[in-house]
């Protein structure tokens, strides 16, 4: 393919199957715009950190990976049920690209029927890193610094972000 690829995901938090994801488009692409998704939600149980935060644990991460050169960050807002400005979001906020890459459905439909070509991504033990069970062991207080680069586990102990998932939590009645 060797284009500009454009991977969209929540990143909540980035973990080390988003960072294998990202080095498997990598290799299948020259470079990788990383969309930020519901980057205007946060402090909730699915969507904990901020845009900001999360763009800081993949950046670093990229750094530690001497993968900048070939990645770029962006914000992507949600739009709910209006669909059509979610895509005109992508459009307004990321540079152009060749294929985006997502295993969301949604995503998926939404971006096929706006005429892009969409690939899916291999999923890299996802057992172990997924999104949903790493902010669980968060909330839980048990271990999950092993399921997620350097970087993101620096980012979040500095903003003591494992308390902050299970004030969350909590608060939601979830734990
Ligand atoms: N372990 C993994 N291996 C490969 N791709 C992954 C992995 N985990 C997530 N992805 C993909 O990365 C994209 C962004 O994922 P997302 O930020 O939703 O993470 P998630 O782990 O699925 O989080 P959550 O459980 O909170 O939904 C999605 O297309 C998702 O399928
Ligand atoms: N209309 C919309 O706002 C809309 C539609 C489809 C996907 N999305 C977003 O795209 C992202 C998809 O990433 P995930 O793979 O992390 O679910 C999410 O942030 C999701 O909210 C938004």
């Amino acid at each position: 393919m060797n284009g500009r690829a454009f991977y969209i995901g929540r990143f909540q938090p980035f973990h080390l199957g988003h960072l294998n994801a990202l080095k498997w488009i990598l290799s299948r692409e020259k470079e990788v715009i990383i969309g930020i998704g519901s980057a205007q939600q946060s402090f909730e149980p699915k969507n904990p950190f901020t845009a900001g935060e999360r763009a800081l644990m993949i950046w670093e991460a990229l750094k530690q990976e001497n993968l900048l050169e070939r990645a770029l960050i962006v914000m992507v807002p949600d739009t709910y049920s209006e669909h059509s400005k979610w895509i005109c979001n992508i459009r307004t906020y990321a540079p152009t690209f060749d294929t985006a890459y997502t295993n969301d459905e949604l995503s998926r439909l939404l971006l096929e029927e706006a005429g892009y070509q969409v690939s899916p991504i291999p999923f890299f033990d996802r057992e172990k890193y997924s999104g949903t069970s790493i902010r669980l062991l968060m909330a839980r207080g048990m271990q999950w610094r092993d399921l997620v680069p350097q970087a993101t586990a620096k980012v979040i102990d500095a903003i003591n972000g494992e308390q902050r998932v299970q004030r969350i939590y909590r608060l939601h009645g979830i734990v």
